[in-house]
């Protein structure tokens, strides 16, 4: 099945005002580039501006709450994101399972109220250093993956990232032959969980993913895009990722 490329940045906590021209030099390109699909998920203090400032380019975030609405102080809900423009949201990235004890259980609920406000959802999921030395990567991720997945029918706007947790912000990435196994054996997992639809979600690959690596990465079978960390930031650094991709697209 064709399935368009996704490259989407993730400016994590980075991002004041003064970095507006990098958002509009990267949406600029991006409406240039309508082969692929590409947007940023940016710190929920920019959202609202650079919807503003960038019209029709998607603008995401990097996790909302589950709840629409409660108690839940420092929170921000799916349909909150969605009345500020939001399009798109992370959730479940490494750094907040660790960090916020996230639960496959709570990533399942985050991703289905980020599909039930209409949000595009990309899911992550990714291994430890030990996991990938114990020889265990590939059954982890994959459990991970199924204990996460949005308990929904429509799954349209379901995405999926596969970040390696050891490849995230050191420069490392993984081999395209483990690339390849692992994001065969999770597209494997959204058939079998599914049905033909699995064939439709996108799996993204993530992890020191920058403008010399990313044709090689792009180039594995299921590989349909990418999540950007550090190579974001800068339109220099992001616009030939999603050049990259139009390759495949
Ligand atoms: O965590 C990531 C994207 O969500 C990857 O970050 P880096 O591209 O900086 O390694």
């Amino acid at each position: 099945m064709r399935r368009t490329m996704l490259v989407v940045g993730n400016w994590k906590m980075h991002g004041v005002s003064g970095d507006m021209p990098e958002i509009e030099a990267i949406a600029a390109v991006a409406r240039d580039t309508a082969s692929v699909d590409s947007g940023l998920c940016l710190p929920a203090t920019l959202i609202e501006r650079a919807v503003r400032a960038v019209p029709g380019f998607p603008i995401g975030a990097q996790d909302l709450h589950q709840a629409d609405r409660g108690a839940h102080t420092g929170c921000t809900s799916a349909e909150m994101l969605a009345d500020a423009g939001a399009t798109m949201a992370i959730v479940g990235h490494s750094e907040r399972r660790e960090a916020q004890c996230e639960s496959d259980a709570d990533v399942r609920a985050k991703a289905q109220a980020g599909l039930a406000a209409g949000l595009l959802t990309i899911l992550c999921v990714g291994e430890s250093l030990d996991v990938r030395e114990a020889g265990d990567a590939v059954a982890t991720v994959g459990g991970q993956l199924e204990a996460s997945l949005p308990a929904v029918d429509d799954i349209g706007r379901l995405a999926v990232a596969y970040e390696p947790i050891w490849a995230i912000g050191t420069g490392k990435t993984a081999t395209a032959a483990d690339i390849g196994e692992m994001h065969g054996a999770l597209r494997q997992r959204l058939l079998a969980v599914y049905g033909d639809k699995g064939a439709g979600v996108r799996i993204l690959y993530g992890g020191s993913v920058k403008a010399a690596n990313a044709a090689e990465i792009f180039a594995v079978d299921d590989v349909d895009g990418a999540l950007v960390g550090g190579a974001s930031l800068k339109a220099a650094d992001f616009v030939p990722i999603i050049e990259a991709a139009a390759l495949k697209a």
